[in-house]
């Protein structure tokens, strides 16, 4: 303990020799913003990770490069498009500059306690959610998540993992089950992380543009996950400890580039990425069955459980809409209402 106290010489040296930068850069703030003449012609280029006022940023021709960001560029995530300069000396830090940030087609956010809704990653093509189905196939979690895709218009892909387990029966039973979620146009794969099973058809989506995982703790996504990609989870603990930023890189994404084609962005925050709150009509809005029936209730306040002249009510009695997923639509509702301040949990 005693050894913490006291600082070697070099940590001496090291703080004064910061100190002495932080006093020349308060005195001249726009120094770095003017000096052009460092940075080559402005290209375009993919940020790879964002380590808090640096990000890495991958040029057309593969190379990543480790560099500072403008004062003007106020949000940036690990799949920004960029435009970007190189520094024109070699081996200097930062490596470039971040000039500006491109629209983005869409956005993973996550809530932030201080912050509000908080981007983490940017231009996701196709959110893969992750179930079991065993013990049993929870319809409720997945109408979370795709809650949630709807929310951030991105497209997802039902997953099920581990169907090494069932039996014939069970398998035909759960195709049926699943049903309800082809006949809205989102697609489902059946696949098993242990024999390999479906992996070939799980390719073929992940090629079509940039992948997320995500689901919850034990259906298997780190298995998933070093399957399209060997040795992904040792890259993520290595990115944890050597930018030696604690807590915060936990949640820091990567975008990864998978060997049989399409992009992949991955943490530990997004893996276990949760529905945050959102407002009833925001979570009606994410059905699409419910879409033909909105404002056609009798009453427009209506609740759409047991209020006179429901139009959904209606619509599940003539089995327009599932009263699997009306009911979990309803239980959603109301772990809302009860858990309004816990962000974070399922
Ligand atoms: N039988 C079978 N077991 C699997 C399959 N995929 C994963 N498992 C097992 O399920 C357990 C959980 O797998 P993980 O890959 O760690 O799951 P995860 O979703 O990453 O879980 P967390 O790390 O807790 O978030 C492990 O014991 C795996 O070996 C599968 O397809 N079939
Ligand atoms: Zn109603």
């Amino acid at each position: 303990m005693t050894k913490k106290k006291h600082l070697t010489e070099r940590q001496h040296q090291r703080i004064a020799a910061n100190q002495k930068k932080r006093f020349v850069r308060a005195e001249k703030p726009e120094a770095a913003e003017q000096d052009l003449d460092l940075f080559a012609e402005s290209e375009p280029g993919l940020v790879i990770s964002r380590f808090g006022q640096h990000a890495d940023i991958e040029a057309t021709d593969g190379s990543v490069h480790r560099c500072s960001l403008r004062r003007v560029i106020n949000s940036l995530v690990t799949g920004d498009k960029v435009i970007w300069r190189r520094a024109k000396a070699a081996n200097s830090t930062p490596a470039g500059v971040v000039e500006a940030a491109a629209d983005r087609e869409s956005v993973l956010v996550r809530p932030d306690f201080y912050d509000g809704l908080k981007p983490v990653a940017a231009n996701i093509d196709l959110m893969i959610i992750v179930s079991a189905v065993l013990p049993v196939f929870s319809s409720n979690i997945v109408d979370r998540y795709l809650i949630a895709a709807e929310a951030m218009h991105i497209k997802p892909l039902l997953l099920l993992n581990k169907v090494d387990l069932l039996t014939a029966e069970e398998r035909a039973a759960l195709e049926q089950q699943l049903q309800m979620y082809t006949s809205l146009g989102y697609d489902f794969l059946l696949l098993s992380a242990k024999t390999g099973e479906g992996t070939a058809q799980l390719n073929n989506y992940l090629q079509q543009g940039c992948s997320i995982f995500v689901g919850q703790s034990g259906v298997g996504k780190s298995s998933l996950l070093n399957a399209v990609l060997p040795g992904i989870d040792a890259i993520t603990k290595e990115v944890s400890e050597v930018s030696g930023l604690g807590q915060h890189t936990t949640t820091t994404a990567r975008l990864y580039h998978l060997p049989q084609g399409g992009d992949l962005i991955d943490s530990p925050g997004i893996r276990e990425f949760a529905l945050w709150h959102l407002e009833p009509e925001q979570v009606a809005a994410a059905y699409p069955e419910f879409q033909p029936w909105l404002g056609r209730c009798k009453f427009r306040d209506c609740k759409h459980q047991n209020d006179p002249g429901c139009a959904l009510q209606h619509a599940v009695s003539q089995g327009d809409i599932h009263p699997e997923r009306f009911h979990n639509y309803h239980k959603i509702l109301l772990s809302m209402q009860q858990d309004k301040p816990n962000y974070f949990s399922n």
